[in-house]
């Protein structure tokens, strides 16, 4: 005979969280924690990379400390390649060395690979610390530093492990976007372009009037504040209006992964030669491609979005180094893959994102289908 309980668990915990977007935050910040923005907190551990670590990683902790605030830098080698268990393996024990237990808090200062590690981090440590995002590129102030997804690449593909962990605040600093490298700014502008196409047509529209005004047609930032700005809010409105309905991907959040069925794929294929950003800005171009053949949007659509990451210096073609079967074989590793077959998110035009039948916003693609789109493309 056996006997069975009902363990019940109904605690509704509010991951509610700000987002402030201005330059130079960490008078911001500081005031936060004084004001127990992240209460029973003793320490702080600021983590970033080797490159954010002398402009603001060692600031912060110098202001942190000024304050009377207890606090570490713990860093790493910057680049995408130290997104890694080993790397997150790594500094967990150097914060444990230091004597960092549940009471600590860790800031994330840095772009995208740091807020996905340090996010990781958090998330794990002492089975969870609170953490906040200090973003410092354009992908992160667009896209990595908002939402909850943390998590590392493996030698398989991207972003394969990891956990939901939302930060208790995210900062947004525009000041910062003055010390990136063009190519590092352009990437960021691949997601953004993305969150233009998926839910604002607006949006899109004023990209291709105004990109100018932030980068110039010979590659060089031009940073208008007000445009920096535009850009940096209707990102992440874009994006957090779809986190508060599906925190954790079980439906709508898929559409966030427009252009990343085959962006991510070609990413780790590309051995990370590739930015995440550049990556998806030639999956975004298979994603119109493959949907102006199924009817979800015109040729002249298409070619709206096309001309729009020319115009942001953003690669359009699959790299000559990168066989379709390679990229093909790659993007079963997919997180929307279910029963084995590969599944894309598509436009629905231009602002908005396809959804089906059966309620889903992702579809199966069979191989033949996404091979001959390959195929063309190799051959304009
Ligand atoms: N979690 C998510 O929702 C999400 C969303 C999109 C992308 N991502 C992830 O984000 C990562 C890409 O983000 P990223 O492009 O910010 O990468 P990144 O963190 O590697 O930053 C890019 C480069 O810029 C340098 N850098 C950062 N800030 C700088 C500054 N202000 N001045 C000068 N140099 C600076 C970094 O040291 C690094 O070399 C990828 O790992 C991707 O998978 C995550
Ligand atoms: O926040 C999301 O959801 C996204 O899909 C945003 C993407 O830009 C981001 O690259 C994300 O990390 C991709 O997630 P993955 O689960 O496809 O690896
Ligand atoms: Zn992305």
């Amino acid at each position: 005979m056996s006997r069975s309980f009902q363990v019940v668990l109904k605690k509704v915990v509010d991951h509610s969280y700000a987002i402030e977007i201005g330059e130079r935050l960490f008078d911001s910040l500081i005031e936060d924690l004084q004001q127990g923005l992240v209460p029973n907190v003793s320490k702080y551990a600021i983590i970033t990379d080797s490159t954010v670590e002398p402009l603001y990683g060692r600031p912060l902790l110098e202001r942190l400390r000024l304050n009377g605030l207890e606090a570490d830098l713990f860093s790493f080698p910057a680049g995408e390649t130290s997104k890694t268990r080993e790397t997150k393996a790594l500094l967990e024990d150097q914060l444990l060395q230091r004597a960092y237990g549940r009471d600590s808090c860790i800031i994330a200062v840095g772009g995208g690979a740091v807020t996905d590690l340090a996010g990781f981090l958090a998330g794990t440590f002492g089975r969870g610390v609170p953490s906040l995002n200090y973003a410092t590129t354009l992908l992160a102030a667009a896209d990595a530093s908002v939402g909850g997804k943390t998590g590392v690449n493996t030698p398989v593909a991207t972003n394969l492990i990891g956990v939901f962990h939302q930060p208790r605040k995210v900062y947004i600093d525009l000041a910062a976007w003055r010390t990136l490298p063009a190519r590092e700014f352009r990437s960021g502008l691949a997601e953004t372009i993305k969150h233009a196409c998926l839910g604002d047509a607006g949006f899109f529209s004023d990209l291709e009037e105004n990109l100018g005004k932030v980068i110039s047609d010979r590659g060089q930032l031009v940073l208008d504040a007000g445009v920096c700005e535009r850009i940096a809010l209707a990102n992440c409105r874009i994006k957090y209006e779809v986190v508060e309905q599906d925190e954790h991907e079980s439906n709508l959040r898929q559409i966030l992964n427009l252009g990343h069925t085959a962006g991510r794929a070609l990413e780790a294929v590309s051995g990370y030669t590739l930015l995440h950003g550049e990556a998806v800005a030639v999956g975004l171009v298979i994603q119109a491609k493959l949907g102006v053949k199924r009817g979800y949007m015109t040729e002249e659509q298409a070619e709206r979005v096309i001309a729009l990451l020319k115009k942001a210096g953003l690669p359009t073609d699959i790299p000559d180094q990168v066989s379709n079967r390679q990229l093909m074989d790659k993007m079963y590793t997919d997180k929307k893959v279910r029963s084995g077959r590969i599944r894309f998110v598509f436009q629905d035009g231009i602002g908005a994102m396809k959804r089906f039948a059966d309620g889903s916003y992702s579809v199966p693609v069979e191989e033949a289908e996404v091979m001959e789109v390959l195929e063309e493309m190799r051959q304009l």
